[in-house]
């Protein structure tokens, strides 16, 4: 049976009324039910008392990019430029959902925005656009960029360090494996759980790890998502996410039949 894999809700605006909705990205929802193996359920921006209903419900996490940026008030950050988008409703959600799901040890797997997420939520802080710091490259693409694969294709590589999550997935610690770059914010300062596994020429934090996560949980600030069916690095990544949902999905059905 396949594991139950929530992905994180964007709060979007369609229609002429401009009405919110609860969106995510197509790509989301194929790699879950490609190679990750999983189960995708939507889960809504609904706050903490939705976090508590869902946690007993997910195999596993996985925690979208999207082009807002989470709110400067959950790690003490300056207000963001005006026109910066923000998406409050989802922090309000992914927030507190990434502490239960590591607390639980539901494999999470963070990507953009979300490994973004997982460093505030777990105490560390953000640069809002790495690309005004000094000695600092621009990761981001024109959100009016109309190629898609100039605004999703190989933009610098990462180097890789060995004893990881990835070298552990890849079999390998890449000094320089290319990848996509869509983002204008980055690891400011890490949060105290995580440990920094992959970075940019420029030293932007690129992959890291929860150090005491009971169950997988990595963040990536690259997008496997858009490579997994043409590159191998990203195509093992979300294997490794669903092989370690279908065994925590494996091991709560143990538990729940042995109380029975
Ligand atoms: N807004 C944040 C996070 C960037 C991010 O998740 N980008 C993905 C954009 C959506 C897409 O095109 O797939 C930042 O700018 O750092």
């Amino acid at each position: 049976m396949r594991p139950l894999i929530g992905i994180s809700c964007c709060i979007k605006a369609f229609g002429i009324f401009a009405m919110p909705n609860h969106a995510v990205s197509d790509h989301y929802v194929r790699v879950v039910m490609g190679p990750v193996g999983g189960l995708p359920i939507l889960l809504p921006a609904g706050g903490e008392p939705f976090v508590e209903a869902i946690l007993p419900r997910l195999d596993g996490l996985l925690l979208t990019g999207s082009r807002t940026n989470v709110c400067p008030q959950y790690y003490d950050g300056p207000a963001h430029a005006p026109g910066t988008p923000e998406d409050a409703v989802r922090d309000s959600t992914t927030l507190p959902l990434i502490r239960a799901c590591i607390g639980a040890g539901v494999p999470l797997l963070a990507i953009c925005r979300g490994m973004q997420e997982l460093n505030v939520a777990l105490g560390g802080s953000l640069d809002q656009r790495i690309q005004d710091l000094p000695g600092r490259m621009d990761h981001s693409t024109p959100s009016d960029q109309p190629i898609p694969l100039v605004r999703t294709g190989k933009a610098h590589a990462v180097r890789v360090d060995g004893g990881g999550v990835l070298e552990s997935l890849w079999g390998e610690a890449p000094r320089a494996l290319p990848v996509n770059s869509l983002h204008n914010q980055g690891v400011a300062r890490l949060a105290p759980r995580l440990i920094a596994e992959a970075w940019a020429p420029d030293g932007t934090v690129e992959g890291v790890r929860v150090a005491d996560a009971p169950g997988f949980a990595l963040g990536v600030q690259w997008h496997p998502e858009y490579d997994y069916d043409r590159d191998a690095h990203s195509l093992k990544i979300f294997q490794a996410f669903g092989a370690a949902c279908a065994a925590f999905a494996n091991r709560r059905a143990a538990l729940s039949m042995a109380a029975e």
